[in-house]
């Protein structure tokens, strides 16, 4: 039963090769592939993803986290930063109505990067391969949105763990920042943001910077997200614009 259970883990999009790929930030826990699989094994998550076709387990927290704030709707436009394997990507295809499945509803458009090369996900346009953090990416991003605002940025990013606990929280508090000013930058009135954070002292200077954008912030943790990992989100709504900003 157990190596039958194991086959079909295997054969989902979460591949084992690609888990490794993804040190994640436990709390001292070991991260070898035998660990890995026992926790997958244990998981209800992991089982409900194969049964409803995302492509890993981190679809639950967004589906929690817009089920909670309603932060994706019909016709948006979303940018999914960090989106390899491309379980988020398709809760935004879906929330979003990109593929056009629900008749007389606006379509909305996904983008996903990663650094990582994805298989394409149904009705959003895949950036494999890319680095956001660079401005070549960046500058790919903005010719394919062309004119078209973005009504919700999505951060699902962590940087590479060093080990060292205080550059691995510098770094993904850095890489949050990079989100927000391309977030700034490609916004429209009243749109969203979600990034993900590990927690550390820096979080609550983030959280006041995109209050300077942003009407609100909140710090969740879905029920999805593993009690011993340090993630959490921050979820911004209603994007101020910029104009304030300048005059004060
Ligand atoms: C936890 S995974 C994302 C899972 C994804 N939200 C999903 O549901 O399938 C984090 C991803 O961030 C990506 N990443 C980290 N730093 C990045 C960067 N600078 N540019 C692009 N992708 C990055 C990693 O390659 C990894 O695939």
């Amino acid at each position: 039963m157990r190596n039958f259970l194991i086959k079909r883990l295997l054969q989902t999009h979460t591949s084992l090769q690609y888990a490794k790929q993804q040190p994640h930030n436990l709390k001292g826990k070991s991260k070898s592939s035998q660990d890995w699989l026992t926790r997958q094994l244990a998981d209800p998550y992991v089982e409900k993803a194969r049964m409803l076709n995302f492509r890993c387990r981190s679809a639950f927290k967004l589906l929690e986290i817009d089920d909670k704030y309603k932060i994706l709707k019909p016709g948006d436009a979303v940018l999914d930063c960090g989106a390899a394997p491309g379980s988020w990507s398709q809760v935004a295809v879906e929330r979003t109505n990109a593929t056009g499945n629900i008749e007389k509803a606006p379509v909305g458009a996904v983008f996903s990067i990663d650094r990582l090369h994805f298989h394409a996900v149904p009705g959003a346009t895949i950036f494999g391969g890319m680095d956001f953090t660079k401005p070549a990416s960046q500058q790919r991003l903005r010719e394919a949105l062309g004119d078209r605002p973005v009504n919700c940025v999505l951060s699902d990013m962590a940087p590479n763990a060093t080990g060292i606990r205080m550059l691995d929280q510098e770094n993904i508090i850095n890489l949050c920042y990079v989100v927000l000013r391309f977030a700034i930058s490609m916004s429209a009135p009243h749109a969203n943001l979600v990034v993900k954070v590990w927690d550390n002292g820096d979080v609550p200077k983030l959280e006041r910077d995109i209050l300077r954008f942003y009407e609100k912030v909140k710090r969740v943790k879905p029920r999805a997200s593993r009690s011993d990992s340090a993630e959490h989100f921050l979820v911004a709504r209603s994007f101020k614009g910029t104009q304030k900003e300048s005059s004060t």
